[in-house]
């Protein structure tokens, strides 16, 4: 489903990515673990096309991404939850999930919505409050919401259990247990396995732009 052929990437003419390879398999959880600045959230932009590879390619869903946007992306039914959540303050939780269908044409949107809310039945019941008014956990959980909005095939979710307090990660970990159980495909990022470990089918390291295989334990 996604793919990383010898990817390198830099940011301001830094090599940040050397000779990435990775894959997802259809279907599948992949962790991405490795500490603050091992470059992480730049291997989750390079998937989404916000960042070019200055070599390599992105394979997703067999369709070379290498030099395409992120509208293109939006049409594979590609979902990405950034580490710092980036909702809009002043909109409605509700707003802030639909933003994705603004841009990109969703399919089956009320019907699309309504699962995401049968999913996270708590995020329904703040949906008509302000973003701003909500608990970093809670944005957590309309962030995923809305990558649910457009991740309908692929979701990538940047250091999801960052900063949430203990209550609200385990129930993150219930709605991504749910979300594997549906066939999702997920790639996601975390410093170690602390919240992730149980819900990972396959692992990379990533230490200073290298990323390597973990051996399954
Ligand atoms: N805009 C930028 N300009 C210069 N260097 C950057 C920029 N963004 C990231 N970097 C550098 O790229 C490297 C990888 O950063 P990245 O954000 O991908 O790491 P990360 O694993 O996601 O860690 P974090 O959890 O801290 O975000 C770091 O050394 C960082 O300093």
């Amino acid at each position: 489903m996604l793919k990383f052929e010898n990817i390198n990437a830099s940011i301001a003419g830094t090599p940040i990515l050397r000779d990435v390879n990775l894959n997802v398999e259809k279907g599948t959880m992949v962790g991405l673990i490795g500490r603050n600045g091992a470059g992480k959230t730049t291997s989750l932009r390079t998937v989404m096309g916000l960042l070019k590879p200055t070599s390599g390619q992105v394979i997703i869903d067999g369709q070379d991404m290498t030099v395409e946007g992120a509208y293109e992306r939006a049409a594979l039914h590609v979902g990405y939850m950034p580490e710092d959540r980036r909702l809009v303050p002043d909109l409605t939780v509700e707003e802030n999930i639909l933003v994705p269908a603004w841009a990109n044409e969703i399919p089956n949107l009320t019907s699309r919505l309504a699962w995401i809310y049968e999913l996270m039945p708590e995020v329904e019941a703040f949906s008509s409050r302000r973003a701003l008014q909500l608990s970093g956990g809670q944005q957590k959980l309309v962030a995923l919401a809305r990558a649910l909005m457009s991740g309908s095939h692929l979701l990538l979710l940047d250091e999801p259990f960052e900063g949430v307090a203990p209550a609200l990660s385990r129930r993150l970990a219930s709605v991504l247990h749910t979300l594997k159980d549906e066939g999702l495909t997920v790639l996601l990022s975390e410093s170690d396995y602390t919240h992730s470990a149980d819900l990972l089918d396959a692992g990379y390291r990533i230490e200073r732009g290298s990323v390597t295989p973990i051996e399954q334990h």
